[in-house]
């Protein structure tokens, strides 16, 4: 197994996120966790990260856990967190290299894997010269995603990696990530853009109230591509959902 997690509590205040939530995710699987807006899947993936400070539980990559082994689960990440964090002051390039000594690459490994990916992902490559600051949501993305995967991690942790990208680059984005999920990594990602889940999933959480509402193979999520994730995981999480045009009737007149 490559991420195993054991009774994983998260309060703020008096408002409980995470439940005592069990999980583990083998590696070859890309993992999507789903759920409505603010029920904790972003939480999920920074208490993974070290960012969060759970209130309980354990987590271990790949049978290390961060008490023992901090660096060594560490090296084993790449992450692109929800609100991508980059210095703004620095060009991409000037980033991308940056993150590169980060994970000690050697010199001609770093640019040789910078271009690969800079060259995937960005056409208007003069972009990559000019501060982050002035980049747009998107290309912001871009220079995450390129930066998470660098060191070619064993476990990808991906925050909402669909959102703010064209169309374009979203169906780059897929292509790699399949490339990527090779049976010796795992790629967690979080995401409301079901279709593109739908197109890299190979298994399914649904996060609700603090706990894993659905936790399995895409297959039986779908009941063998009988209905679509979006289908299946309104029936999940809204069953009996009644609300009606009535309740915006205000907007019409
Ligand atoms: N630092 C914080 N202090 C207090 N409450 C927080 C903090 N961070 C998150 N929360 C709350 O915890 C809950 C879970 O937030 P989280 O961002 O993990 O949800 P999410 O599922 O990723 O949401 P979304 O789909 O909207 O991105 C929300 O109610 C949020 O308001």
């Amino acid at each position: 197994m490559s991420i195993e997690i054991k009774g994983l509590s998260k309060a703020y205040g008096n408002k409980h996120v995470l439940q005592s939530l069990d999980i583990t995710i083998e590696q070859g699987q890309c993992y999507c966790l789903l759920g409505k807006n603010g029920v904790g899947k972003s939480t999920f993936l920074n208490s993974i990260l070290d960012l969060i400070k759970p209130d309980s539980g354990t987590i271990a990559l790949f049978g290390k856990d961060y008490l023992s082994n901090a660096l060594e689960v560490k090296q084993d990440l790449g992450a692109l967190c929800e609100d991508n964090p980059l210095i703004e002051e620095f060009t991409g390039l000037e980033y991308l290299n940056f993150v590169a000594k980060l994970y000690k690459l050697p010199e001609d490994e770093a640019q040789q894997r910078i271009n690969s990916l800079t060259n995937y992902f960005f056409s208007e490559r003069e972009s990559l010269h000019k501060n982050i600051a002035g980049y747009s949501t998107g290309m912001k993305k871009k220079v995450g995603i390129v930066a998470a995967i660098l060191h070619k991690p064993r476990v990808l942790i991906l925050d909402e990696p669909f959102t703010g990208l064209d169309p374009i680059a979203a169906q780059l984005l897929v292509k790699l990530i399949r490339n990527y999920s090779t049976p010796n990594r795992v790629v967690l990602i979080s995401s409301h853009d079901l279709n593109y889940v739908e197109r890299v999933a190979t298994h399914i959480g649904v996060l609700n109230d603090g706990q894993l509402m659905y936790n399995g193979s895409v297959q039986e999520f779908t009941m063998n591509g009988e209905a679509l994730i979006d289908q299946a995981l309104f029936q999940l999480l809204q069953p009996h959902h009644t609300t009606t045009d009535a309740d915006i009737d205000w907007m019409l007149n």
